[in-house]
């Protein structure tokens, strides 16, 4: 396969390239750093292109989505995508001929295709967890708000009506709210949820250990016929579409809520309009749909709209300064990292590798960093390649079909780098090579 990966200001042939600025460790790098292009849609935080500028790159900032043409023309020269909700498919991803890494400033990564990307050679990271707390308090706000239809009162009060009633308006103590997965921001919104008072049932697929006074619950049914409230908080995959349809909102109990912060292929938005409009449930809360729009404005339109007791919102579970503010400062690093020194730690469709750093009195040791095929005989070939170097140190892991390769070899001559990455790269099965000194 041709690697085009590797920046055009490789290879270099002079030892004093090799870069001394840190005085303990040695900082890596292939390459002049501007050379380094990265793309940033959807107004990731400042912190994020603060970092990405610090290390040296060519930073392209849009504040909004691109539309598929350009995002096509724009992502075959870059070497890094930075996104939350643009979706890279397939198609889009054949036309990036040098991209090494994308960095998804959110939780979910279903927007990208994970495992083309990976048969690529590009390494996706992503968030984990900067933005579960602020997922959870939204999901506590609405709980209130559902239970005291604060939804409706405020939108009549800003039409001129006064309309001043208790009937079923209730307190959230005593409640039991009902989680259905039970991961990073599952929990966060347990341990709040009992600190108002509430009873937390919860299903999740794997066995987790339950936090606080929380019950592990055997089904889904479970949960859903014992909660006055019920939360999704399951990634999007194929056993999670449509998990809530009618046979689920059926099960919940007269006068229940349903809120979903997760993705909008989990719950079935005709059935919940139905059961909303036939008084089955007594309110909903959604934060994310099917489709939704690219950029603000007008124009959202849904069959929730105008259902009674429904609170919508934009996507904004996770859009707080707090949140958008680590996520930028987490995702940048990891994008920064792999590039400069080849750590894929945290990345999402990539076996995490990473290998200590070379003391910066070491002025002959390069790192060899390789993606390729995950089928027998390529680390023989790649380990003939190295055999008459002193391999420091090296780490091999796989993931899927895609397996990563990272070695630190001592050099005696800088000619020898452009050998060395001539020979890996001309492996049958290599996907991108670098070599970074
Ligand atoms: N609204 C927002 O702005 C916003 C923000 C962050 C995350 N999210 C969404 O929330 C989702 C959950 O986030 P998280 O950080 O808690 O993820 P997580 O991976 O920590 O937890 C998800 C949990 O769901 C469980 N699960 C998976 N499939 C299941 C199934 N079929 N049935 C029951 N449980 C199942 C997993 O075992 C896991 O414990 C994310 O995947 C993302 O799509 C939305
Ligand atoms: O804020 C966003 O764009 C995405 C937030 C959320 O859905 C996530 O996956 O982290």
């Amino acid at each position: 396969m041709v690697d085009t990966a590797q920046p055009e200001s490789f290879p270099i042939s002079r030892r004093d390239s090799f870069n001394t600025r840190d005085t303990r460790t040695r900082n890596l790098k292939p390459f002049h750093s501007g050379d380094i292009k990265i793309l940033l849609l959807e107004n990731v935080s400042a912190k994020a292109v603060d970092i990405l500028k610090k290390a040296g790159y060519q930073v392209e900032f849009h504040t909004k989505a691109l539309d598929n043409a350009t995002l096509i023309e724009k992502i075959k020269d870059v070497h890094a995508v930075g996104l939350s909700k643009t979706k890279l498919t397939e198609e889009v991803l054949s036309h990036a001929n040098k991209l090494l890494t994308i960095g998804c400033f959110c939780i979910g990564t279903n927007q990208v295709d994970l495992s083309y990307a990976a048969s690529r050679g590009i390494c996706v990271f992503n968030s984990p967890f900067s933005n579960s707390r602020s997922v959870a308090e939204l999901v506590i706000a609405e709980i209130i708000l559902l239970a005291r239809q604060l939804g409706d009162r405020s939108r009549e009060m800003h039409e001129g009506v006064w309309n001043k009633v208790s009937k079923a308006c209730y307190e959230i103590r005593g409640k039991t709210l009902g989680i259905i997965g039970y991961g990073h921001i599952g929990t966060q919104l347990g341990v709040l949820a009992e600190a108002l008072g509430m009873h937390v049932v919860w299903y999740d697929i794997l066995p987790v250990m339950p936090i606080g006074m929380s019950r592990a619950a055997n089904s889904l049914e479970e949960v859903l016929a014992e909660a006055d409230f019920v939360s999704c908080h399951v990634p999007e995959t194929p056993e999670t579409k449509d998990m809530i349809g009618a046979r689920e909102l059926a099960l919940m109990k007269p006068n229940s809520y349903l809120i979903n912060a997760s993705r909008g292929t989990v719950v079935d938005i005709d059935a919940l309009a139905a059961a909303l409009n036939s008084g089955h449930l007594a309110g909903a809360a959604v934060d994310v749909y099917p489709t939704e729009p690219l950029a603000n404005g007008p124009g959202f339109e849904s069959p929730l709209r105008n259902c009674p007791n429904t609170l919508l919102t934009p996507h904004i579970g996770g859009s707080t300064e707090e949140a958008q503010r680590m996520i930028g400062v987490e995702v940048a690093t990891s994008i920064v990292k792999y590039i400069d020194s080849g750590a894929s730690v945290n990345a999402v469709n990539f076996a995490e590798c990473d290998l200590r750093a070379i003391p910066s009195t070491d002025l002959t040791t390069v790192r060899i960093v390789n993606v390729h095929q995950n089928v027998p005989g390529v680390l023989r070939q790649i380990n003939n390649i190295l055999a008459d170097y002193n391999v420091n140190k090296q780490i091999s892991d796989s993931k899927g079909d895609v397996a990563y390769f990272m070695a630190d070899v001592a050099v005696n001559d800088p000619k020898e780098i452009s050998t060395i990455y001539e020979q890996v790269t001309a492996i049958q099965e290599n996907i991108i090579t670098r070599v970074l000194f």
